[in-house]
């Protein structure tokens, strides 16, 4: 619902806007050299490309008018700034993977969200060593506490197929009646992270704090608020702007989730005994070598966990099911892998290789679906060379991830649901240096990629994997199935697929999840 204030201050965002605009303009102009710059639209062009893309909250939509009127590589120069678009996977790959520029290009630019509610850039995702020189250290640091719970490691699978067993149960009681999938699975993801933090499966409330949390940083993360705060901080503290109530819900939300998430473990935390992330990190920070980390930086990589694991691993698994409820042939095969695979025991993360056709599922969800659907931005800081052309220092570029995945010259029918396209012809997953596999940019490339890849890609095997040998996935009867076009995707930071029903009927020979023995002591 829009508020009072949201509707009063849109003529005083626009003019703000406005304002920026001409500041700009006259700096930006000033600096234009006469290299030979990518092409791309230029002046008024450019700027309408820019605002209807703030407008509809993602470029996608601009990026792929852009690419058929200027080709792959596109830079978009206007007053707000230099704006580069990359539409095809090997310019992702050059431009950011490699040993000529990935040290030009694998920095973030500045953003409100990062000074104001990650504690002054003390995080993964949003820092870079512009902003704090330990930035690699932090970066390193997320993926020991990942490790913690990495693949092939005992501690995650039991954490969720505890949480399985759970969902597992809510489901048999909702037998044969609609699910909401947006509730069923976004609140297990949530759940499951949360227990990776802490160890203890979360309350409810906290659950419903995180989330909210998730919502507030969003919302200030949109390009246009984001634009607006990182120029003029200062109007969040203007009366007549929605951005003040926004920037005091999060901060509130933001400290009362570190009490659950970091104050409250900190307080019973035992040197050596870890139960969870944040006690990996506070065992980390005891280390001489690891002096710089102070508790700010453990409540901004908690954060970055919480922002970065739940909401893509949720989309994943909600376009996972939609695609096998409008694909039951699919669903069909996948269940008859896991029973000739797996059996009726309980799925474990070694399966995974033995699984090829329940891994080209993943991948032709996460190339459909594409739930990082522009990645995240990267900045020049210095002129880059690429094709022949100049990218300017300080350019913000994007991959056009979600435009690629479905360019018709490298992936054939490419709006068609086809694991089979990552197979050989012994029904074994293409190798990780196939061309077709080399065009999958799901998680980013070089050193600014995805550091919970193979954290997420195993937790939606093991979900898959366990609702499909119970159950079957099949259309809603009291709702409409939704379709699996564009328009059923919210834009976003990540991609949102929009509410849906679906039913999850037990299979006839439906049997409970059991704790497999332990291979580990
Ligand atoms: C299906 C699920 C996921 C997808 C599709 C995905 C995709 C991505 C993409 C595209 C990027 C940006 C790469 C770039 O800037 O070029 C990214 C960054 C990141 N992801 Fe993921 N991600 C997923 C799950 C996760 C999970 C589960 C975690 C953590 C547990 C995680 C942690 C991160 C972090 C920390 C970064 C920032 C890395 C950096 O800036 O250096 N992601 N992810």
């Amino acid at each position: 619902m829009e508020t009072v204030s949201e509707s009063g201050s849109s003529v005083t965002v626009a003019l703000l806007l406005g304002l920026v605009v001409v500041i700009l303009a006259y700096l930006r102009f000033k600096s234009t050299s006469s290299k030979k710059l990518a092409p791309g639209p230029r002046g008024l062009d450019a700027l309408r490309g820019m605002v209807s893309a703030l407008r509809e909250g993602s470029l996608n939509r601009q990026a792929e008018q852009w690419s058929r009127q200027y080709g792959p590589l596109v830079l978009c120069r206007s007053a707000v700034g230099d704006l580069c678009v990359l539409n095809s996977p090997r310019l992702v790959r050059e431009m950011f993977a490699s040993r000529e520029t990935e040290h030009l290009t694998n920095n973030r630019p500045r953003c409100f969200v990062g000074w104001f509610a990650l504690y002054d850039f003390r995080d993964v995702i949003v820092s870079s060593p512009q902003y704090r020189p330990e930035w690699p250290k932090m970066r390193k640091m997320f993926h020991q506490a990942i490790k913690f719970y990495g693949d092939g490691v005992e501690r995650m699978e039991s954490k969720v197929m505890e949480e399985l067993r759970r969902l597992t149960t809510e489901l048999e009681a909702d037998c044969g009646q609609d699910v909401d999938m947006d509730h069923v699975i976004s609140t297990s993801a949530m759940r499951i992270v949360l227990t990776l933090v802490t160890g203890e499966c979360p309350d409810p409330e906290v659950a419903a704090r995180a989330k909210l949390l998730n919502d507030l940083t969003n919302e200030m993360f949109s390009p246009i608020t984001d634009t607006l705060l990182t120029a003029f901080p200062w109007l969040r503290h203007l009366p007549l702007l929605p951005y003040r109530k926004l920037c005091r819900d999060v901060i509130t939300t933001r400290d009362c989730l570190m009490h659950d998430l970091f104050t409250e473990p900190k307080a019973t935390h035992v040197r050596g005994q870890p139960r969870g992330i944040v006690d990996v990190l506070l065992d980390e920070q005891e280390k001489e070598e690891n002096q710089w980390m102070t508790d700010d930086h453990i409540r901004g990589l908690v954060l970055n966990i919480i922002a970065a694991a739940v909401s893509t691993s949720t989309q994943t698994l909600k376009a996972l099911f939609l695609y096998l409820t409008h694909n039951p042939e699919v669903a069909r095969k996948l269940q008859d892998e896991i029973d000739s695979k797996i059996g009726k025991r309980t799925p474990r993360l070694q399966d995974m290789s033995d699984l090829p056709y329940a891994e080209a599922v993943t991948w032709e969800t996460l190339r459909l679906a594409s739930p990082a659907s522009m990645g995240l931005p990267h900045l020049t800081t210095d002129d880059v060379t690429v094709d022949g052309y100049i990218v300017p220092k300080g350019a913000t570029v994007f991959a056009n991830i979600l435009g690629f995945h479905h360019d018709p010259e490298i992936f054939s029918d490419p709006e068609a649901f086809h694991p089979e396209r990552f197979l050989d012809d012994e029904g074994q997953m293409l190798p990780a240096n196939d061309p077709l596999r080399q065009s999958m940019i799901a998680f980013g490339v070089g050193k600014r990629s995805c550091v919970g890849e193979s954290f997420a890609r195993s937790r939606v095997f093991l979900y898959v994997t366990t609702l499909l040998q119970q159950f079957d996935v099949l259309p809603p009867t009291q709702h409409e199935l939704l379709p699996v076009t564009r328009s059923s995707w919210k834009n976003g930071i990540v991609l949102e697929l929009k509410p849906y029903h679906a039913v999850f009927r037990p299979r006839e020979h439906t049997q409970h999840v059991t704790p497999h023995r332990s291979t580990q002591s």
